[in-house]
């Protein structure tokens, strides 16, 4: 018999397909995320990320697809789901003549009606988000990473349950982006559900407990970041520099490399080679080995987990960067 506290998925999404014209932007998308992930949905731009979250968010008609939220069906009509939600959408939303803090009060009113409960509330968000020496200021006068910021505060400050960030970080300085990934793991640890879109794979292997990989509008994989590693045939790269090897030479280097057993690839450019070895422990010894009989020099050597680009590569032949 089926237990009373059996806990439901916060979002679920089954079988969604959206189409603009004629373009296919989502072909029987799933998607099912629980109670306190923070869900990376990664693809290069134009896969479906925003589509799919904008259907989730009703903010998109779609031709096919039942979509739930908290366990209910998700409407354009269900204000009483979208108080428990907050966006951040890709584009920053803001007032340019509203100040900083009355921005985040005009987008926490929306769901918050006192107003005595709200001050506290955009105080806590504005010192979540690090503006508080903003706060009088116009958008106008903030940086790019700054006014991202805002825009999550906008996003966050009715202390929503579930929060979607669509590609927060694009085009932000390295401080502004590292505080609002630490920004939105401490919203995470403080109780929410998150769901972030990105075509940064360092930072969705940096903050998700799963991720899904899309391309075209199609689930290609998911799993947490070392299950979608383990699922490929790359295990580590091996790179080493060859100082002063003259091309031949090099190349004759990475054939010698290339007919080891558990090496699946190796090209040698700019007095570096590369092998794209499966998982064996001998890799390395055999990879150095092979180059002391084939004597050249050997520089610098490192060698390196696989990353999330070598996931989204072996599926789709194709580099997941821009
Ligand atoms: N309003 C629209 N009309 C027609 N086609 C659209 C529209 N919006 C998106 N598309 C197309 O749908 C596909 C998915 O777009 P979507 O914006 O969801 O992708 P994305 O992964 O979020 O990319 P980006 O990060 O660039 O926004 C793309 O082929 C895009 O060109």
């Amino acid at each position: 018999m089926e237990t009373a506290n059996v806990s439901r998925p916060v979002v679920s999404v089954v079988d969604l397909v959206k189409r603009y014209g004629d373009v296919l932007a989502l072909d029987h998308f799933n998607l099912s995320i629980d109670k306190g992930e923070i869900f990376g949905l990664l693809g290069p731009n134009g896969c479906g990320k925003t589509t799919a979250m904008n259907c989730m968010l009703q903010l998109l008609t779609y031709d096919k697809g039942d979509i739930r939220l908290f366990g209910e069906p998700m409407l354009p009509t269900r204000y009483d789901l979208k108080r428990r939600i907050g966006v951040v959408p890709q584009q920053v939303a803001v007032f340019d003549e509203l100040t900083v803090a009355e921005n985040v009060d005009c987008f926490c009113a929306l769901y918050v009606p006192d107003k005595k409960r709200r001050r506290a509330l955009v105080d806590e968000a504005i010192e979540f988000v690090g503006l508080e020496d903003y706060r009088r200021m116009r958008p106008g006068k903030l940086s790019g990473g700054l006014l991202r910021r805002l825009n999550i505060a906008c996003g966050i400050a009715h202390k929503p349950e579930l929060i979607f960030f669509d590609e927060p970080t694009v085009a932000v300085d390295p401080q502004s982006r590292n505080s609002i990934l630490d920004g939105i793991v401490r919203l995470r640890d403080e109780g929410a559900t998150v769901v972030y879109t990105s075509h940064y794979m360092e930072e969705v292997e940096q903050i998700c407990t799963r991720i899904m990989i899309m391309d075209g509008g199609r689930i290609l994989a998911q799993g947490t970041n070392d299950e979608l590693k383990r699922g490929i045939a790359v295990g580590e790269k091996i790179v080493v520099e060859l100082p002063g090897a003259p091309d031949a030479r090099g190349q004759a280097a990475a054939s010698a490399v290339r007919a080891l057993p558990h090496v699946i690839g190796c090209e040698f450019a700019n007095g570096q080679l590369s092998a794209t070895c499966e998982a064996s422990e001998r890799n390395l010894l055999d990879v150095l080995g092979a180059l002391k009989a084939a004597r050249v020099a050997v520089g610098r050597v490192y060698s390196e987990p696989p990353t999330l680009n070598d996931v989204f590569l072996e599926i789709t032949g194709r580099e997941l960067r821009d």
